[in-house]
């Protein structure tokens, strides 16, 4: 048994705890790196990259089968399947390679495989025998796929983000369990790709949109892909193979699917962590207390970051709160508290759905534009969606979007920023729009802002649009 020490230690080496590891190096920690399996990260081995490599494949399978509208005749689109799944983990393999190219630089001794569990405010036992004792910790222990006790027992016919990108042919049929980002992006990809499926969620609501015409034309544009049963309770069980899932609630029914894909949220992974012995004050969730803008718990020498905190689950706020968390854990007692950058979360559905800043109120106005009749959307054939975007009434200052329409990936990068730096409408529209874009779009949500506030037209802008902007 030896007993190590460190400055910061740091648990577990996802996107958040390596961010962590390195902002307290570069602030001049000795750091512990520990982590059960330094598998290469959520994000590169069962979350962002293979769900996007699987979406890549069933858009191309979707454009294949869509050309008749341009003159462009492409018979017999066939999906082999093996060869998707093939392709989804070969390229998933080579971004885990490289992210486990990268734990050979941590410095000779900083990495530790092993699973910890706190004996102390600041102390581990880890389960190869050794101890550690640390100034100060950061927990990045991420999250894991949460199972409801109806859909447990079903073996290998019950995948979750952890096994799906496993399997090696499609299934004929698939009944995807919670309509959040995981459902939505693998229920449209999985039935592009030719699978039978059907999305049963508890909730009525989808994908965490805010306003109800985003949810109708979410529910409309994924229904026409994907059978939807919302506001449904399931239970399952295995029968010859198979799963048998009955529903009852908003509709009721039954029916047998080759597999089924479990998506019913990603609590924080605490098992075995012993978070008792950490002194830690806990929410009803069992989740520590702690600040958003510097990550630590109460006033202990502790912080955390990433989907452990469970906060905001997406990439970007992992590595910016690891960064964080490894900073102050490194500086403690003398912690900074840096501005966040706006909430931002986009599903990659087809179209994809971005949820930025705050949320309408009493004190907002809001600008809509559609796309089912925007220009370069309808040169593309992909006419449908909207955007809706929030301004402060005051002003006119932008808070807020909601964008559901083509391009909106891209499109709500230029919105976060204009929010982040406290823009007007009539400020962003100074920016040149070129001709024909999705970015025309906003223009007419912009000037609706402009128009119910103090935020006037920008001059020397054509207030008009060009034909089929
Ligand atoms: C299917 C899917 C798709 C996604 N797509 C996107 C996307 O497109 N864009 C986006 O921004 N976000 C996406 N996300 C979310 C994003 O992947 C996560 O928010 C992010 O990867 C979380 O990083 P993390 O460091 O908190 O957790 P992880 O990367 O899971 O790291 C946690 C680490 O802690 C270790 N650990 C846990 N407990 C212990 C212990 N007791 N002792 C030692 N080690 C321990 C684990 O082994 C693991 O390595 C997706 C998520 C999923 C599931
Ligand atoms: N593009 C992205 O950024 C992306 C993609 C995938 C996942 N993620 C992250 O991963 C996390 C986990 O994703 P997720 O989709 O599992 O969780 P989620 O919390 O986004 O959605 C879970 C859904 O399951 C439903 N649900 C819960 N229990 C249920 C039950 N018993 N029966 C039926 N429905 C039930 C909920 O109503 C909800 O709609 C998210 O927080 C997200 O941030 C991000």
């Amino acid at each position: 048994m030896t007993c190590h020490t460190a400055d910061v230690t740091i648990i577990g080496a996802g996107s958040a705890g390596l961010a962590a590891e390195r902002s307290a190096r570069d602030a001049g920690a000795r750091t512990l790196l520990i982590d059960e399996a330094f598998r290469g990260t959520l994000c590169a081995s069962t979350g962002c990259m293979p769900s996007k490599l699987l979406i890549a494949a069933a858009n191309a399978a979707y454009q294949a089968r869509n050309t008749d509208v341009f003159g462009i005749i492409v018979k017999d689109v066939e999906v082999d399947g093996k060869a998707v799944m093939t392709r989804v983990r070969h390229e998933r393999d080579k971004f885990v390679a490289a992210v486990q190219a990268s734990f050979d630089d941590l410095p000779a001794g900083t990495a530790m495989k092993a699973r910890a569990r706190f004996t102390g405010p600041t102390q581990f036992a880890l389960d190869n025998g050794d101890t550690v004792n640390s100034r100060s910790v950061v927990i990045a222990t991420g999250a894991y796929a949460f199972i409801p006790e109806p859909l447990r027992g079903l073996g290998s016919l019950g995948l979750t983000n952890e096994s799906i990108f496993e399997i090696r042919d499609l299934p004929l049929s698939l009944a995807v369990i919670g309509g959040g980002a995981i459902g939505l992006e693998m229920a449209q990809a999985m039935a592009r790709l030719g699978v039978e499926v059907e999305l049963f969620d508890h909730a009525r609501t989808l994908g965490g949109a805010r306003h109800p015409d985003v949810q109708e034309a979410l529910a409309k544009i994924i229904g026409g892909e994907v059978a939807l049963h919302l506001g449904a309770d399931v239970t399952a069980s295995k029968e010859n193979g198979q799963v048998r899932l009955s529903w009852s609630g908003a509709s009721h029914g039954e029916r047998l699917f080759e597999r089924i894909l479990i998506a019913t949220g990603r609590p924080p992974a605490f098992d075995g962590l012993g978070l008792d012995a950490a002194g830690l004050e806990l929410n009803d969730h069992g989740v520590p207390i702690f600040d958003i803008n510097t990550m630590q718990c109460g006033d202990a020498p502790v912080f955390i970051a990433g989907d452990a905190n469970a906060h905001a689950a997406v990439l970007h706020e992992a590595g910016n709160e690891g960064s964080v968390a490894g900073r102050n854990a490194a500086l403690y007692p003398e912690i900074e508290a840096p501005t966040r950058t706006p909430p931002f979360t986009l599903t990659f559905t087809d179209p994809p759905l971005a949820i930025l800043g705050d949320a309408a109120d009493k004190d907002t106005i809001t600008g809509c534009a559609s796309y089912a009749d925007q220009g370069r959307a309808k040169i593309k054939a992909r006419a449908k969606g909207l955007v809706r975007i929030y301004a402060a009434a005051s002003d006119g200052r932008l808070i807020g979007a909601e964008l559901y329409c083509p391009g909106a990936d891209h499109m709500a990068h230029l919105l976060a920023h204009a929010i982040q730096r406290g823009e007007t409408a009539s400020e962003l529209l100074e920016i040149p729009f070129y001709h024909p874009t999705f970015e025309e779009g906003l223009k007419p949500a912009l000037r609706h802002i402009c128009a119910s506030t103090s935020a006037r037209l920008p001059a020397g802008r054509a207030s008009q649009d060009a034909p089929g902007a």
